[in-house]
């Protein structure tokens, strides 16, 4: 392993949600679910144009609040700064699909049981995508981080090459989520998983992805994401 991947796995040793490090994790864990609620309560949210429009002052003169605080732009930066952990750690709170931290994250929750890997997910009214049910891409999301996840047991963790989603029901919103994946194949840089979706016992959809680990190793990926932070 190297240092981008080094400690990566820790968080998903069990079922139970790896606890935040810091006082820091802790409260912005707080300030992500209120700003899930906020995207839950937005969508759904028929109130009047003058509250929205007190509702955009309020949440506008937040975002004036945060920007004025030190920031750091991308997990790379947080990794440097030596303050927030090692990376696993730190993509653990950030992650866009699997972040306890982000916002956009649904509440993913992984864990590995040898060469297997199970996960559990719900998605708000914000994932809807065919009425009542969740948008395809969010799922090929959810995959591709799962699948991703459960790659380690292989002991090449990699890349997402190619991911492949069928998509056999619609899957439901607001409803628990039970996720499942197994090693097919680890060979050399290639590793290959499959998982399924179920909802209500129903296996609402099924993927296999191919990970692949880059020839210059996963540090390198590191090096080539200089300058995409938007600092
Ligand atoms: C531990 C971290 C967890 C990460 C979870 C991941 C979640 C993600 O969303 S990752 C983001 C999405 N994925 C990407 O952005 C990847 C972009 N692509 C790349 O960086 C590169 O193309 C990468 C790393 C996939 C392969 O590059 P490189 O190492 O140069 O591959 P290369 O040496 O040419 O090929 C190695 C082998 O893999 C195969 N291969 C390469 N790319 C692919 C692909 N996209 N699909 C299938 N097979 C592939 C090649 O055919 C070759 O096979 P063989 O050895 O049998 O000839």
């Amino acid at each position: 392993m190297d240092e981008l991947t080094a400690g990566l796995f820790n968080p998903f040793a069990s079922e139970e949600v790896a606890p935040p490090n810091s006082s820091h994790w802790e409260a912005k864990r707080r300030l992500a679910e209120a700003v899930r609620q906020l995207n839950d309560l937005l969508v759904s949210t028929v109130a009047s144009d003058a509250e929205l429009a007190q509702a955009s002052a309020q949440v506008e003169a937040l975002n004036r609040t945060l920007a004025d605080t030190p920031r750091l732009h991308g997990t790379l930066a947080y990794l440097k700064s030596g303050e927030h952990g090692h990376y696993g750690e730190i993509n653990h709170e950030l992650n866009a699909v699997g972040g306890q931290s982000n916002p956009l994250a649904p509440g993913l929750n992984m864990w590995l049981d040898g060469n297997r890997a199970y996960g559990t997910v719900r998605c708000g009214l914000a994932y809807e995508g065919p009425p009542g049910f969740v948008h395809g891409g969010f799922v090929a999301a959810i995959f591709d981080q799962f699948l991703g996840m459960a790659q380690v047991a292989g002991g090449q963790p990699g890349m997402t090459g190619t991911l492949t989603v069928r998509y056999l029901r619609p899957t439901p919103l607001n409803t628990e989520l039970k996720l499942s994946a197994q090693l097919s194949r680890a060979e050399d840089r290639k590793t290959l998983v499959s998982g399924e979706l179920r909802a209500g016992g129903e296996i609402t959809a099924t993927a296999e992805g191919l990970f692949v680990r880059p020839s210059r190793g996963m540090a390198a990926m590191a090096e080539m994401a200089v300058g995409n932070s938007g600092q």
